[in-house]
């Protein structure tokens, strides 16, 4: 009899985004994602983190403060990464992110050719740059859509 309870397209590309975002050293906002093509061939990942060759320990994760002392002039967000890290062309596929993308990320996906956005977490909805987000995809037609009851949820910290 064929297993039912098998993983479903969406939760097995999330899980990927979720794992992948383990890898960041972030310590508020851990975030990762996946593109996908229109066969469900993985073509890139990625997660927030500061450029090559710019060391972890060197540049601050602060959240406040002068914005050269802060984490927001140096990382990479996780969309980007994924995008710069994809393998062949992105267009029609589709992104599985942890976290809703900001503009300038919007940005990229539009560009990209990306055409779904599948998220985790809207969690700065009343932000400008999350409802300049929204804009962009309406005008472009990018459909977004949280991804409800993902149930994969890996915790590493818990393996400690
Ligand atoms: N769509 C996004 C939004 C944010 N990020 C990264 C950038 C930062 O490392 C972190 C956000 O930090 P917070 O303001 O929550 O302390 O997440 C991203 O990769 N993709
Ligand atoms: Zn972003």
């Amino acid at each position: 009899m064929k297993r039912q309870n098998y993983l479903k397209w969406d939760d097995y590309f999330m899980g990927v985004a979720d794992l992948s975002s383990k890898r960041s050293k972030d310590d508020t906002s851990q975030v990762g994602a996946c593109i996908v093509n229109e066969r469900n061939h993985i073509v890139g990942i990625g997660y927030n983190g500061f450029p090559i060759g710019c060391s972890d320990d060197e540049l601050p994760w602060e959240r406040e403060g002068e914005f050269l002392d802060t984490k927001y002039a140096y990382v990479v967000h996780a969309e980007a990464n994924a995008i710069l890290n994809s393998s062949t062309d992105l267009l029609d596929s589709r992104i599985y992110v942890t976290l809703f993308p900001c503009n300038e990320c919007a940005k990229l996906i539009i560009q990209s050719g990306i055409k779904e956005v599948v998220y985790l977490e809207d969690k700065y909805p009343d932000l400008d740059m999350t409802k300049a987000s929204k804009k962009l995809f309406d005008m472009a037609k990018i459909q977004y859509r949280p991804l409800k009851n993902y149930k994969v949820k890996i915790n590493h910290e818990e393996t400690k």
